[in-house]
């Protein structure tokens, strides 16, 4: 069986001529078989233009599509193809010929069996010279490498420490596997895929990879900045070859989480050493060991203190992936998030931060509208305004019954001509606060005040029977029961000289002006009612006859006939006081007070 699967070489192998290379620069689709595109990576020079170390890299990950994907990856030995529709990382292996060995054949069974989120998938490989490449997914935002030194893209601590635990997580996992070590563990072999996971790459297939032309170089400098993640014992021996160890891999993760808090290679800030000075430092071994110098400042002191223990440089004393990633997860509050994990808190906490605020503003929004609607409100009737807001128009309408009452102030010309203007306007506010709070208990709807005018009709714009008289009455009578704790500021000892009177009738109502609306009421009612006030006496409530008809018919009202008044335009008609009502719990201000007749003005 295992025989059997080891020569199913349909499982891994791939011709070169199912891969599409995308758009030429001189803008020629093609396939491998006619292709100079994958010339770069024939002749196998490994660019000296990446910045490991601090220098340069042209390389640059992000945003790939098909039209510009060639030219992302400049550096190293790979390209880009498509293959059976999916895009892929074609890494060259630089030989002139290659027999297919039996442990190749094991190799390649191993990368085809791996499956782990933070392992970069192994496609296939291409195996007839010179055409030899190891084909692996297309992470489209390139190498940690690319991501690390792109200075748009901004990393904040929790972002490095989830990169720090993809790796841990994909090598934990490579670790536990046949393949056992990666060796050749950098930030240009962890890619970032479309989602921001981090994958490690360009693991296993040791003997496959093995006794590849070493002239590939383009320098001396690339080949020892290369090296920068070898351990120490592992340059020192350079038969461990393409497999490394495990705790060499260590090593190099403690090389990378030095990148990840430098944001670039990892000896940049030590400049007096060049790349090759750098490795035979390391090499040398002795204390104090050569290592990334990392500013305090740079990480978190617990990553520091990890990455220090990472390249210690006894092999031995180097912990696992697995401690590694127990590490990480304390320093992380006992999780371990991913990348993606990360983005996505980030994005629920956005979300619900978003939430709360729209709902905050909502609230705020609504509370703002219930204050204006209230103004409103208080201005014309709810019904207008709520037509008024939709921006309908309101026809005039006609009311058979209802009752309309007028007071002022008998005197007022006098009072107001020795108070100060500051002082009326106290005094009316004083007395419309007072009277506005007794008029809410009935159902009447107060129309405007003009001065010392204060006008309020009942039975509109709600019908309400014939209760509006006997609502306007009882009204009449509490608010000049009020006046008895009333007192003008500034002249407390005189007693105010409220005069009442109103009457009922039918009236036409409607909404006039466009500016600034008022709910106005028109019709003979209106005048006869304010007759009613201007022919009054101070400290009384002067009532029509049809309102004493009604009235009497309750029963409960205390009125006396006045007789027969001139009322202009009516010529005489009888009238009528309103003294209280049988059940009245309040009293009302002793009529000895009232101003004398010659203190009246009578309209
Ligand atoms: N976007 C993207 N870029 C990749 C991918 N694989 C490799 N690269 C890019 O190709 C560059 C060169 O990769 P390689 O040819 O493997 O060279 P290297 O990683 O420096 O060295 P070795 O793997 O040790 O040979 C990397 O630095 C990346 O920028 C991938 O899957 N997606
Ligand atoms: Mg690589």
């Amino acid at each position: 069986m295992l025989e059997q699967n080891l020569n199913d070489q349909s499982l891994w192998i791939v011709d070169y001529a199912d891969i599409v290379l995308p758009e030429h620069p001189t803008g020629h689709s093609t396939t491998t078989s006619q292709v100079s595109s994958g010339s770069q990576a024939a002749t196998g020079s490994k660019s000296m233009s990446k910045s490991v170390g601090g220098h340069t890299h042209t390389s640059s990950g992000s945003g790939n599509t098909d039209q510009n994907m060639f030219h992302t990856i400049s550096s190293g030995k790979t390209v880009i193809g498509k293959y059976k529709g999916n895009v892929v990382a074609m890494k060259k292996i630089e030989k002139e010929k290659l027999v297919v060995t039996r442990k190749h054949l094991t190799e390649f069974k191993q990368m085809r069996d791996l499956l782990h989120e933070n392992v970069n998938i192994f496609v296939g490989a291409c195996i007839y010279p010179p055409r030899i490449y190891l084909i692996t997914a297309f992470c489209s935002k390139g190498s940690l490498q690319d991501l690390l030194e792109n200075d748009s893209i901004n990393l904040d601590n929790a972002f490095k420490m989830s990169i720090a635990v993809d790796i841990a997580k994909g090598m934990a996992f490579l670790h536990g596997t046949t393949i056992a070590s990666h060796g050749r563990l950098k930030s240009s072999n962890c890619v970032v895929d479309s989602r921001w996971v981090v994958k490690v790459t360009d693991y296993g297939m040791g003997d496959f990879k093995c006794d590849q032309d070493d002239s590939a170089w383009e320098s001396e400098h690339a080949r020892y900045t290369d090296m920068f993640w070898t351990a120490p014992e592992l340059l020192r021996c350079a038969a461990q070859g393409n497999y490394g160890s495990q705790k060499g891999d260590i090593y190099g993760y403690g090389i990378i989480l030095a990148e990840i808090a430098l944001r670039s290679g990892p000896y940049s800030a030590q400049s007096v050493l060049d790349p090759k000075g750098i490795i035979q430092a390391v090499k040398f071994g002795q204390e104090p060991v050569y290592r990334p110098f990392v500013p305090q400042d740079n990480c978190p002191h617990e990553m520091h203190r990890l990455m220090e223990s990472c390249w210690t440089e006894l092999a031995d004393r180097r912990p696992t992936f697995d401690s590694i990633l127990s590490w990480l997860k304390k320093m992380n509050g006992g999780k371990l998030m991913s990348v993606v994990d990360n983005m996505f808190s980030m994005m629920e906490k956005y979300a619900s931060n978003l939430e709360e605020l729209v709902q905050e503003r909502t609230s705020q929004l609504d509370e703002e509208k219930r204050k204006t609607d209230e103004l409103l409100y208080r201005m014309i009737p709810v019904f207008v305004a709520n037509k008024l807001k939709c921006g309908e128009t309101i026809p005039p309408q006609t009311f058979e019954s209802v009752t309309v009452y007028f007071s002022d102030i008998v005197g007022f010309t006098k009072l107001a001509a020795a108070s100060s203007p500051l002082q009326v306007v106290d005094f009316l506010n004083d007395l419309y606060t007072l009277f506005d709070g007794v008029i809410e208990k009935y159902d009447v709807y107060k129309v405007e005040t003009i001065g010392d005018a204060y006008m309020v009709a009942s039975g509109l714009p709600e019908l309400n029977g014939n209760r509006h008289v006997s609502e306007i009455a009882t009204m009449a009578l509490e608010l000049l029961s009020s006046l008895k704790n009333f007192t003008i500021r500034h002249i407390p000892k005189k007693q105010l000289q409220l005069r009442c009177g109103f009457h009922t009738g039918a009236v036409v109502a409607g909404v006039v002006g466009l500016k600034m609306p008022r709910y106005c009421l028109f019709g003979d009612t209106v005048n006869t009612a304010s007759r009613m006030e201007s022919s009054g006496l101070a400290l009384r409530i002067h009532v029509s006859w049809t309102s004493y008809v009604l009235l009497l018919d309750m029963g409960t009202f205390i009125m006396e006939k006045r007789g027969e008044v001139t009322i202009k335009g009516k010529g005489m008609v009888e009238t009528y006081w309103l003294h209280g009502r049988s059940d009245m719990t309040f009293d009302l201000p002793d009529v000895t007070l009232a101003a004398p007749l010659e203190e009246h003005e009578f309209k």
